[in-house]
């Protein structure tokens, strides 16, 4: 297991170059985020070149938040081109449950193995048969209550399943980790979630070998850089801003003494 400043070190210092197949909301906030975390973000669309594009990067991110079926051929070509490259992948599941083409394109997209799947609590629960609160894009449930699914899709699917909410929960299917922090402000911007995923991709592309710890990292940067930005923000537009500052100013020595990791 490796810490988080040291990955944090070692993902600015590689500054990896994280190809984002994203929704149209989260496009700009997620480059940011990436960039100001100290990532390279490129946002490769079209199905011509997403596979070869894919093979290039150090990671690709998938997320299916304004799915169309010219951009799920898309995803296909890229997560194609990532897997015959070697290179790690991350998949967002967003508002999976909410109709018939989602479900469908999740299920495809989940069947091509990715590297680590992350989603809200609603997400990661309704991959099982239990009822789930989701509502859209936003979660109706607490992080408790994927935890078990999270735990079984890890397993049966040999990736790393993250969900995220109040206190966050990684799981690789042997290993657990909660991550506590961030603002209640996080939520109430759009498409940081979407933004999140991105930076699991800088992480994971910068230490393929050890996508649960690079998982980790990547949400405890999040919370410790939430965590900074609340007392300076007046509300969500200001904490935008100011989280956006707070992801470029911590530093490793900072993760390591605010990160609230706990291993189960
Ligand atoms: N109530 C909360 N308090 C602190 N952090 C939160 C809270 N809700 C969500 N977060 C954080 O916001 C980020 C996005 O998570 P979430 O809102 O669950 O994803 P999504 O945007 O995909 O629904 C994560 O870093 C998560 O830890
Ligand atoms: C509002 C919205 N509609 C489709 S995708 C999207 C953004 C969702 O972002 P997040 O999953 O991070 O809340
Ligand atoms: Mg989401």
């Amino acid at each position: 297991m490796a810490d988080a400043d040291i990955l944090l070190s070692e993902m600015r210092e590689k500054a990896p170059l994280v190809h984002c197949i994203t929704n149209h909301v989260a496009m700009n906030i997620a480059a940011n985020v990436l960039l100001a975390a100290g990532a390279s973000p490129a946002m490769v669309l079209a199905e011509e070149e997403a596979g070869e594009f894919a093979g290039l990067a150090d990671a690709l991110t998938i997320n299916i938040g304004t799915l169309t079926s010219e951009r799920l051929a898309s995803m296909k070509a890229a997560t194609a081109g990532a897997r015959n490259s070697g290179k790690p992948w991350v998949f967002d599941p967003v508002a999976h449950f909410a109709t018939g083409f989602r479900r469908q394109a999740a299920r495809d997209i989940l069947d091509l193995g990715p590297t680590v799947l992350r989603g809200n609590a609603s997400e990661i629960l309704a991959f099982s048969d239990a009822p789930a609160s989701g509502k859209g894009v936003d979660a109706g449930d607490g992080v408790e209550a994927a935890e078990e699914t999270a735990r079984r899709l890890a397993a049966e699917g040999n990736m790393v399943v993250a969900v995220t909410g109040e206190t966050d929960f990684v799981t690789d299917g042997r290993r657990a980790a909660r991550v506590a922090g961030g603002s209640p402000l996080m939520p109430k911007v759009t498409a940081l979630g979407c933004a999140l995923t991105c930076l699991v991709g800088a992480f994971v592309g910068t230490r393929p070998a050890d996508p649960f710890s690079a998982t980790v990292a990547a949400f405890a940067l999040y919370a410790v850089a939430g965590g900074k930005a609340h007392p300076m923000a007046q509300g969500p537009g200001s904490f935008a801003v100011q989280f956006l500052d707070a992801l470029a100013a911590t530093t490793p020595a900072e993760l390591k003494a605010g990160a609230r990791v706990t291993h189960l």
